[in-house]
């Protein structure tokens, strides 16, 4: 398969689309009927509650788990029936930060970016230096290049991590929880990265967070997730000015209101053996 599908030309197609989804783990259903469109060149925040099954869709794109129903497509491609050849070349075009950016800790910062273009290219040392050291470059960190992870600060570790997302010029790049653990000041220097690395090299962004503050100020659209559906998505301002009780418990950080607080459960009485003994 070519690298790139003959539909990517075509902006008209968005490079994401997952169209009826239902999906989850066994027998238990996590994403239900689930309908959601990443537009080109846009970056899209994914918010909702703690275990509501934003990581899940993120394990959908890349196809780590398939849909029971419905369809994920990249850049117009069904991904379920891809062969693993082709599945990779896909998984190759989406770049991928997950919580804590977890580098390898026995590998200098230039070898934690090199390393993609190591395990996915034979390009000759000489043209890894310079990617390497244009990606360092982008996130600030040329100088750096030297260090080990133990040397440098969480935000510093951060931007090594989005650096090596971006290693092999993807299309889409996927954030877990990129501002865990960081303190504001970093939390905002890796918020305006995502975002400036997303416009200069024409990427398409997901970020999952809880960092409502950051990503709102940075996304084009916020989709929520809550009780395994997509129940609102737009622009950030939208969300904030929402009626739906769900997203104005949410944005609005209210303890009370449709969101579920407990996990489903048997009555309280039962499992502290009380029922039995009334
Ligand atoms: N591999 C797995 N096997 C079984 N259940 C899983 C698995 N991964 C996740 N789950 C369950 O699926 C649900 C959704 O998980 P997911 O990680 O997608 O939620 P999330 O919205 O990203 O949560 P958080 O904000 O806490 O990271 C959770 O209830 C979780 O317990």
């Amino acid at each position: 398969m070519a690298l790139k599908s003959p539909l990517s030309a075509d902006n008209a197609v968005p490079l994401i689309e997952l169209r009826d989804v239902t999906c989850g783990y066994g027998d238990r259903i996590i994403l239900e009927q689930v309908n959601l469109v990443v537009p080109r060149g846009k970056v899209l925040a994914l918010i909702g509650t703690s275990g509501g099954g934003k990581t899940t869709v993120l394990r959908l794109l890349g196809r780590q788990i398939r849909p029971i129903k419905g369809q994920v497509s990249f850049d117009g491609l069904d991904i379920a029936p891809l062969n693993l050849t082709d599945l990779y070349a896909v998984r190759r075009r989406m770049g991928t930060l997950f919580q804590f950016g977890a580098l390898f800790t026995d590998l200098s910062v230039f070898e934690n970016v090199a390393f993609p273009l190591r395990e996915h290219t034979k390009l000759p040392e000489a043209m890894i230096r310079d990617l390497v050291l244009m990606k360092l470059n982008a996130v600030g960190l040329r100088g750096a290049r030297d260090l080990m992870p133990s040397e440098i600060s969480g935000g510093m570790a951060r931007r090594v991590a989005l650096a090596r997302a971006i290693a092999l010029d993807p299309d889409l790049v996927l954030y877990d929880e990129p501002f865990a653990g960081l303190d504001p000041i970093s939390l905002g220097v890796a918020a305006r990265l995502i975002r400036d690395l997303n416009d200069a090299l024409g990427l398409t962004s997901i970020i999952v967070s809880h960092d409502l503050h950051e990503t709102f100020a940075i996304a084009d659209e916020v989709a929520m997730i809550a009780n395994g559906r997509v129940v609102a998505q737009g622009t950030p301002d939208e969300l904030r000015r929402s009626e739906d009780p769900l997203v104005r418990q949410f944005v609005g950080a209210e303890p009370e209101g449709p969101v579920h607080f407990h996990q489903p459960a048997m009555p309280v009485m039962d499992d502290f053996g009380l029922g039995a003994r009334a």
